[in-house]
This record gives structure tokens, C-alpha cells and sequence, in this order.
């Protein structure tokens, strides 16, 4: 839970900003009406995510709230009555996050919704490519002010580094002229790779070259930034572009995801699958049941077996954890692996026997499953999902909690 600092004179204000707030399960608000109220907040607790300050308040009538706040290092977002030019650029000099007018219930809501994205902000990555090394500190503390984590390269090189080994960078923010490979060649590497196409990337631009702004743009970035930028354009093109990522990951999740166990559902499973037979790797299809499942429910009810089917399907996530791992029926799971068969093997052995071990829910429910194994790098997915199919059932006729392979040629 995530504390939100809120320092504001009007109860109706305090009442709406805590609505809005407590209606984020992530968030806990703590309102205080004055400066001294807050200093004493702050100086019991470190933990704040984030504050929301008027500037104007009965102890603190010029805004001297914002530099309390601020030297307890809480990112700080600034109420004000009315819009005054001044006054923006003094505060966002000072370090604010934001500026915003309370004209009406959205200007609030707008408030709420910046702090939730500085939440986000905190697991997303971000990579820098700059050879200027002031210019990667800039860029750096800037995102870093919004809670992004942050890796600064020199080139497009290190950054296509960076990117394999981290798959987790969501942003990359890069200029153009670079030695070893420029920002257009590393976008436009980006794009080739398959496993990069949902990376957000941002081009920097010098003012008034609208030539490779647009260049940027036709290379495959999502978007350019011309130097020198303002605080606000920079945050609202990043924070836009972000914006959409999620919604398309939304989307994709909604349309490939099976929703009680948040594996991948058959549909993908067979345009995915058919893909990885088709680059002729070795593909190992493991498919899983979970034995006795139907005497589970009809004891316990629905709920716990749905709660049985979740935990069944966290715990296969990680242990095969780099293959598509997808709910095939009920309570039966296909997983399609690359990986070496000896490998994949040896997960399954784990597997099975860490289910054995554990026990789930508040009745302490023991579960074993029964494994088809097949093997190849030719034919269909459909075909490799037969094969092991006929060797699940009969584990499953013989026993039970066992694994029978077959490694078809
Ligand atoms: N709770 C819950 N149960 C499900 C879901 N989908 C399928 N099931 C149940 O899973 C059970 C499967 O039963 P069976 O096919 O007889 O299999 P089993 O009891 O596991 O027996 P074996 O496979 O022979 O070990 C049925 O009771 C289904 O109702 C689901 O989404 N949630």
C-alpha cells in the first residue's frame, strides 16, 4: 500500500482528493490541513509515495509548504487556485511534478491519475542512448524525478546490449547521432526483432529539424522529442506513449490470456505454437492434467478448485517459466518448449515434485497431475499434441503422478 501525503486547507477539496485516492486500491491517503500538520507527518514517516499541496494554506500562505515537502524528497504535485506563468516555471524549477489548477472535479482526478502513474512508474525501465554524458544526466534525473528506473549507454551498440539482456526495459529514449550504430539504425533494428515490438522508443531530435523528426517517426520510433524540451512536453509525450503501451497489452492480454489462470488460452496456443514448430527447432509439447480434480471440487466446491487452478498454474509459470505455457481445457495444461528435451525433462521432474510437496488453500490441499511428453521439429503442433496426449492418458491409466514420453522422429 502506497501513501499519499495530502496537505489542503478546503474540506471539500480533502474530501474529494480522498475519494479519489482511496479508490485506488494501491493508495492510502493521510490529509493534513496545514504546513504544520504535514511537517509532522513527514517527520514520522518516510514512506510517502507521493504529496498533493496547495500552495496556499493558514500557516503557509505563500507556498512554503512546497519546499518542506520537497526537502523530504517526496515527489510533489501542486494545487493552485488560479494559472499564473511565473509562478509554474518557479515551481517546476524547484522540482514539483506538476502543476494544476483545481477548476473541477477532473483537474483532480488528472492529480490522481499522475500519482498512480509515478506508482507504475517505480517497475518501469528506461533506457537512455546518448553519447553526451550531460545529456544523459539530464534525461536521467528527469525520469528518475518521476520514479522511472534508469540505465544510461553511450550508443546504439550498448543499447541493443542493454535490451537483450534485459527484457523488462519497456522505454528507450535515444538521439540520433551516436558512434558505433545512430538512433534511426538502432530503431530500425529494434523493429526487426520480434521480441522488441511492443518497446516504446523515443527519439531526441535538435529544435526545428522537422527532417528527422520525421525520420525518426519513419524508422519505427513512436514518437521525438525536439531538444531543448520542456518539462511538460517531455512528460506528457513519455507518459502518453506509456499510456498506450498499457492499453495495447490490455487489449492483447484480453484477447490471449485465459482469465481465472492468466496463462495463454488455446487460440494462441495454436497460432504461437505452429510459429515455433515452423523455424524446425527441436519443439517439446508437455501436456499436464491434474489428477483426481473433479473429487477436489465437488468436496471443497468451485471456488476452491478455481483457486486450486490458479496456484496449479503460478507454479507452472515458474518452473517453465521461458516456454509458452497454455490452459488446454479445465484442468489441463499444454506447454511448448524450445529448449534442450533433456532440459525440459528435468524442469518436469521438478515440477512434479515441488506439486507433491506443497499444499493449497486453507484446507491444505495436496495435488499430483499426470504428463504426456512428445517431442520433434517437424509435422504440427496439432499432431506433437496428439502424440502426447495418447502418452497422458496413459499415465493416467496407469497410475497417475507419473510422466510417460515419446520422442517422435
Ligand atoms: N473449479 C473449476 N473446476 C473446473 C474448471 N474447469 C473444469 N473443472 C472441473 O474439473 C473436473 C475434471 O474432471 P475429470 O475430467 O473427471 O477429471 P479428474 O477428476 O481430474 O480425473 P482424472 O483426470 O482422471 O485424474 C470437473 O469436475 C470439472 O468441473 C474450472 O475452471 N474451475
Amino acid at each position: 500500500m502506497y501513501k499519499v501525503l495530502v496537505t489542503e486547507d478546503s474540506p471539500i477539496v480533502r474530501k474529494i482528493l480522498f475519494k479519489l485516492i482511496e479508490d485506488n486500491p494501491y493508495f492510502q491517503s493521510v490529509l493534513c490541513e496545514d504546513l504544520a500538520s504535514a511537517r509532522e507527518q513527514l517527520e514520522s514517516d518516510q514512506s510517502f509515495l507521493a504529496a498533493i499541496v496547495d500552495l496556499n494554506l493558514p500557516d503557509a500562505p505563500n507556498g512554503e509548504i512546497v519546499d518542506v515537502v520537497l526537502s523530504y524528497d517526496v515527489p510533489t504535485v501542486v494545487l493552485t487556485g488560479n494559472f499564473d506563468e511565473h509562478l509554474r516555471h518557479m515551481l517546476l524549477d524547484k522540482g514539483v511534478l506538476d502543476y494544476i489548477t483545481k477548476e473541477s472535479r477532473y483537474s483532480y482526478m488528472q492529480v490522481v491519475k499522475l500519482i498512480e502513474r509515478l506508482r507504475k512508474n517505480l517497475s518501469t525501465k528506461v533506457l537512455v542512448a546518448d553519447d553526451s554524458i550531460t545529456s544523459q544526466n539530464f534525461l536521467s534525473h528527469f525520469l528518475k524525478k518521476f520514479g522511472f528506473q534508469v540505465q544510461c549507454v553511450n550508443d546504439g551498440v550498448e543499447a541493443l546490449a542493454a535490451l537483450d539482456a534485459d527484457s523488462d526495459i519497456k522505454l528507450v529514449i535515444s538521439d540520433y547521432m551516436m558512434p558505433n550504430l545512430d538512433g534511426f539504425e538502432l530503431v530500425k533494428k529494434i523493429r526487426q526483432d520480434r521480441r522488441f515490438q511492443d518497446l516504446i522508443f523515443v527519439g531526441l531530435s535538435a529544435k526545428g529539424n522537422s527532417m528527422l523528426s520525421a525520420k525518426f517517426i519513419k524508422s519505427g520510433a513512436n514518437d521525438f522529442l525536439s531538444k531543448p524540451f520542456y518539462h511538460e512536453e517531455f512528460f506528457c509525450r513519455v507518459l502518453h506513449s506509456l499510456e498506450l503501451q498499457e492499453m495495447m497489452e490490455q487489449v492483447r492480454d484480453a484477447a490471449n490470456l485465459d482469465p481465472l489462470t492468466n496463462t495463454y488460452n488455446r487460440r494462441y496456443l495454436f497460432e504461437h505454437g505452429e510459429l515455433m514448430l515452423k523455424t524446425g527447432k527441436q519443439t517439446t509439447v508437455v501436456i499436464i492434467d491434474i489428477d483426481d480434480f473433479k473429487p477436489i471440487n465437488d468436496t471443497y466446491g468451485h471456488k476452491t478448485g478455481d483457486k486450486l487452478l490458479e496456484a496449479f498454474s503460478m507454479l507452472l509459470k515458474r518452473y517453465y517459466r521461458e516456454d509458452m505455457v497454455a490452459r488446454y481445457g479445465g484442468e489441463e495444461f499444454v506447454v511448448v518448449s524450445e529448449r534442450e528435451y533433456e532440459q525440459v525433462m528435468h524442469i518436469t521432474t521438478l515440477f512434479m515434485q515441488k506439486l507433491r510437496e506443497l499444499s493449497f488453500t486453507e484446507h491444505s490441499i495436496t495435488m499430483t497431475c499426470s504428463i504426456g511428453v512428445s517431442s520433434n521439429n517437424s509435422g504440427s503442433l496439432e499432431d506433437l499434441i496428439d502424440i502426447a496426449d495418447k502418452r497422458l492418458y496413459e499415465a493416467k491409466h496407469s497410475g497417475k503422478d507419473k510422466v510417460i514420453e515419446a520422442i517422435a522422429v
